[in-house]
């Protein structure tokens, strides 16, 4: 059996600030080497909270869990750092320094390789612009490589936190809706992109999908999580319009606006000035 860069049993993970709800509940999953995951299923699933979680910014409550053979939250923080460095998640919306340049933006993904003076000289002569420029371009985004990060669009700071986990060595890429701000072909693009990288350093890919078709396009297992629980975790031959159909239901907001009773009375009172 391939090494497990990722294994979770009976996980449990709380949101404190959301009164105690569990945002994911006795999840088991194991995640090998080289595998490519779509993790789906409707807004508010835990989708997020998982990719967090495998990416140790988010501690489970309880069950077990290892990443990489270890348990991270029995490291000390100086060996926990070192293991994250080994993980790398680029969220839906990616936290860039909005006065960087691009290309210190994606070289920053070096710095757990790099010493303090080698980080510090990079704000100002950025180390290795050529690795920044090929990253990118994997993209269609060569061009912006000393753009300013706050004159980007979303869908081009999207992509430039891609291009930094290129820069990463990673073992495990945790992309959360990495297509959400993106066109069908540069959704099509980015996805080859992240596949190709996650096989050439045999690394686990983990992606956050809402494009269910895609998800089942191109990755050959798809988890699929509602109310915090797995509903199922198949490969993709497995799985059937039945079980998306179901996956989805009852998942439909209720349409336009709420009558006049049910909406809080806060609203009419101008609650927020
Ligand atoms: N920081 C937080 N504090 C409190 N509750 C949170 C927090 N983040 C998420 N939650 C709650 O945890 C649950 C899971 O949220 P999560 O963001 O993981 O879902 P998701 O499947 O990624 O949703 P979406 O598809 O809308 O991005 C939801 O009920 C959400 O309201």
């Amino acid at each position: 059996m391939p090494e497990a860069v990722y294994d979770l049993r009976g996980l449990t993970v709380r949101h404190l600030a959301a009164g105690h709800a569990l945002a994911l509940e006795n999840v088991d999953l194991r995640i090998a080497a080289g595998e490519q995951v779509a993790v789906i299923g409707p807004s508010g699933a835990g989708k997020t909270t998982l990719l967090a979680t495998l990416a140790c910014t988010h501690r489970p409550e309880t069950g077990a869990f290892t990443a990489l053979g270890a348990d991270p939250w029995s490291l000390d923080n100086r060996a926990r750092h070192k293991l994250r460095a080994r993980l790398f998640l680029a969220p839906q919306t990616p936290p860039l320094p909005p006065r960087q340049r691009v290309v210190t933006a994606v070289l920053a993904a070096r710095l757990p390789q790099w010493n303090f003076w080698q980080a510090a000289v990079s704000l100002f002569k950025p180390a290795d612009p050529e690795a920044a420029f090929r990253a990118l371009s994997r993209f269609n985004l060569g061009d912006k490589l000393y753009s300013r990060v706050d004159r980007l669009s979303g869908g081009e700071r999207q992509r430039c936190a891609l291009a930094r986990m290129l820069l990463s060595d990673a073992q495990a890429l945790l992309a959360d809706e990495p297509l959400s701000a993106l066109d069908p072909a540069l959704s099509q693009l980015t996805l080859a992109t992240l596949q190709q990288e996650a096989a050439s350093r045999n690394a686990a890919l983990v992606c956050s999908l809402h494009q269910v078709e895609l998800a089942l396009a191109h990755f050959p297992r798809i988890v699929a999580l509602k109310h915090g629980r797995i509903a199922f975790d198949l490969p993709r031959e497995q799985v059937t319009d039945a079980m998306i159909a179901e996956l989805y239901l009852g998942e439909l907001p209720p349409a336009n606006s709420p009558l006049a009773h049910e909406a809080p009375a806060t609203l009419s009172g101008g609650a927020c000035l």
